[in-house]
């Protein structure tokens, strides 16, 4: 057995990127992407305009590791470099649109960008960053390169080079560097921010591939599909549908924003059969159907298959898009597990349930994709698994070729993140008797009231099944007695017929949660608000909202202190929050932030 080694005939370090060629080699002329009116490429296209860009990278002087980011919404450019980049050697470094920009400068330091493309609508933000990064002394400030509107050129510029110029002048003939390693780097992505700063973390050739071919089986996307590009591209490499589309011959519907008018639009035009979104874009999807079409024409003409994650779906709301013709996939992942890492895989016997029952099922996380070795829940003390009983809480953790090589330049992250052979999520789940698990919170997320923890998906839970409840959340407001409770925030569902709010009120709210949940879990506090504050990724700012709870905490009855168990005194939980109450409007505040 030993004296067979590794040849250059079967052993071929894993890429993504590989996907490419073979495209080209096998749907050549089928249409790789579409964008606006008039772009529309084929796979031959494709493959040459990314070796183009990929030789003119060599030209500038791009070498192997250096990072190429770029700042742009689901353009035709912003797919081509998930190919031309690495192809060049270099590191691709995609950068939320959404972020202002000291964090964009933030990232361009931290990663040392050689090259940064800019969509020629965020100029202005690219260029504050820039300015920051002069003024503040940066060692490195990148060369920039604008991408301008395929469909419709703008002319506007930011420096001498241009994305479509750098196109055209490549040389697709050149000789592209060899990938020796499939453990090199490919990518670069930042966490979403929504805990603590973002962190840069590091995918292989090798995770990138094996993460997508394993979630292509997951959700089961067969050859020739028809991807809306709903999810940008630039949380975690679309999912790693950017390269998934590439492996089964697909077409890449690109467009800028998730609009309804344009998610529908395009559907009807193109034939979508795939789509990725975080949950909230399910109130979109939602509306549109609500807004454009009679209550019993609300039906899609082919089904759309949707692949959602990012936040917790709520089940009603997964029941409430199905009904329209999406047919919803749930998964769960981390920026650190290269996109999804568990999918709530659908067993046939389910099919024959009542509709809530499925949809309940379905809203949780599931199991591992196949990319990974396993996938547990631990109690982080003893680093065991907790029973399979869907009660006993405990940490997701995550192995496997999927996982990130590890966070830039953070070994304390890195410390802390890879544990006794484990990559630690700080999520909280439990594992049902059938192996499936369900997150049940942020473990920064959980609420410690009286001692008993409660888990804010749990309340959210609750909170959707209201037939008035469009969005809600669920976050710790402190109390002088119970250290901490429940405080929810709700926005209520517009009217059938118009802009008006359904009707509904707080005490209403609080009926309603009480005949669902034990006390201690029942909001103490209930906001209504025009909407959340929710981040680029569609994930709910909890920090803000803890913000403003902390403003509206009840006042201690009394004047009290408690002794802690060495005798000293301490303020009552939570005295910090600061602010009189009725200096501020709380809900006014929320609204505000949700504007944001
Ligand atoms: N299907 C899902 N259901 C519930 N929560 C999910 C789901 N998918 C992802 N999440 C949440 O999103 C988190 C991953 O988000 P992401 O990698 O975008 O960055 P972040 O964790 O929000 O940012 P940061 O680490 O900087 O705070 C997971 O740890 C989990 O809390």
């Amino acid at each position: 057995m030993e004296q067979l080694p590794k040849r250059a005939a079967n052993y071929v370090p894993l890429s993504p990127v590989g996907f490419l060629p073979r495209a080209n080699a096998v749907y050549g002329d089928r249409t790789s992407l579409v964008y606006g009116r008039r772009v529309r490429f084929t796979w031959s296209q494709t493959h040459d305009r990314c070796r183009r860009l990929a030789s003119s990278l060599l030209a500038l002087g791009v070498r192997k590791n250096d990072v190429v980011s770029v700042l742009a919404p689901n353009v035709p450019a912003m797919y081509e470099m998930h190919f031309a980049v690495p192809m060049a050697g270099a590191v691709l470094n995609t950068v939320n649109t959404r972020l202002d920009a000291k964090a964009v400068a933030a990232i361009l330091r931290h990663s040392e960008a050689k090259l940064f493309f800019v969509d020629y609508e965020y100029v202005r933000l690219a260029s504050d960053a820039l300015q920051l990064l002069v003024s503040d002394g940066a060692s490195q400030v990148p060369l920039v390169a604008v991408i301008d509107d395929l469909d419709r050129p703008t002319g506007v510029r930011l420096g001498e080079l241009e994305y479509e110029g750098l196109v055209s002048r490549g040389d697709p003939t050149v000789q592209l560097p060899m990938l020796a390693d499939e453990w090199d780097a490919v990518t670069l992505n930042y966490t979403s921010g929504t805990t603590s700063a973002p962190k840069g973390v590091v995918y292989s050739h090798r995770g990138a591939y094996l993460s997508t071919t394993s979630l292509l089986m997951s959700w089961e996307m067969g050859a020739e599909p028809v991807y809306l590009w709903t999810l940008p591209m630039f949380h975690c490499n679309g999912w790693t549908f950017t390269w998934g589309v590439a492996a089964r011959g697909g077409v890449n519907v690109c467009i800028r924003d998730a609009r309804a008018a344009d998610v529908y639009g395009a559907i009807a035009r193109h034939g979508v059969t795939h789509m990725c979104c975080a949950p909230v874009v399910f109130n979109i999807l939602l509306e549109g159907a609500a807004a454009t079409s009679a209550p019993n024409q609300r039906q899609l003409a082919a089904p759309v298959h949707v692949l959602t994650g990012g936040a917790p779906p709520p089940a009603a709301l997964l029941e409430r898009v199905e009904r329209i013709g999406f047919h919803v996939t749930h998964a769960y992942g981390l920026t650190e597990a290269t996109g999804p890492a568990l999918a709530c895989e659908w067993r046939a016997q389910w099919d024959h349930l009542p509709v809530s029952d499925r949809a309940r099922l379905k809203a949780r996380q599931g199991v591992s994709v196949l990319s990974l070795a396993d996938a547990d829940v631990i109690n982080e003390d003893t680093m065991s698994s907790v029973q399979r009983d869907g009660k006993a809480l405990g940490e997701i953790v995550l192995r496997g070729s999927s996982v990130m090589k590890g966070y830039l330049k953070n070994p304390e992250a890195n410390e802390a993140a890879f544990k006794g052979g484990w990559f630690m999520t700080g999520d909280v789940g439990v594992v049902h008797p059938d192996g499936y698990i369900e997150i049940k919170d942020r473990s920064k997320d959980v609420i410690i009231s009286g001692g008993e923890n409660i888990c804010s998906k749990e309340v959210e839970e609750a909170l959707f099944a209201h037939p008035a409840v469009a969005d809600a959340a669920v976050v710790a407001m402190p109390h002088p007695h119970w250290g901490e409770t429940p405080c929810a925030f709700v926005v209520p569902r517009k009217k059938e017929d118009g802009d008006q709010n359904v009707q509904v009120c707080e005490e209403e709210v609080v009926d309603f949660c009480r005949k669902r949940m034990a006390r201690f879990m029942v909001p103490r506090k209930v906001v209504l608000c025009e909407a959340l504050p929710r981040n680029a990724l569609g994930k709910v700012e909890k920090v803000k909202l803890r913000d403003a709870a902390r403003k509206l905490q009840p006042a201690p009855a009394q004047k009290t202190t408690t002794s802690n168990s060495k005798g000293s005194t301490k303020a009552p939980a939570g005295k910090s929050g600061g602010g009189r109450r009725d200096e501020q409007n709380p809900v006014a505040h929320v609204m505000a932030m949700s504007r944001l």
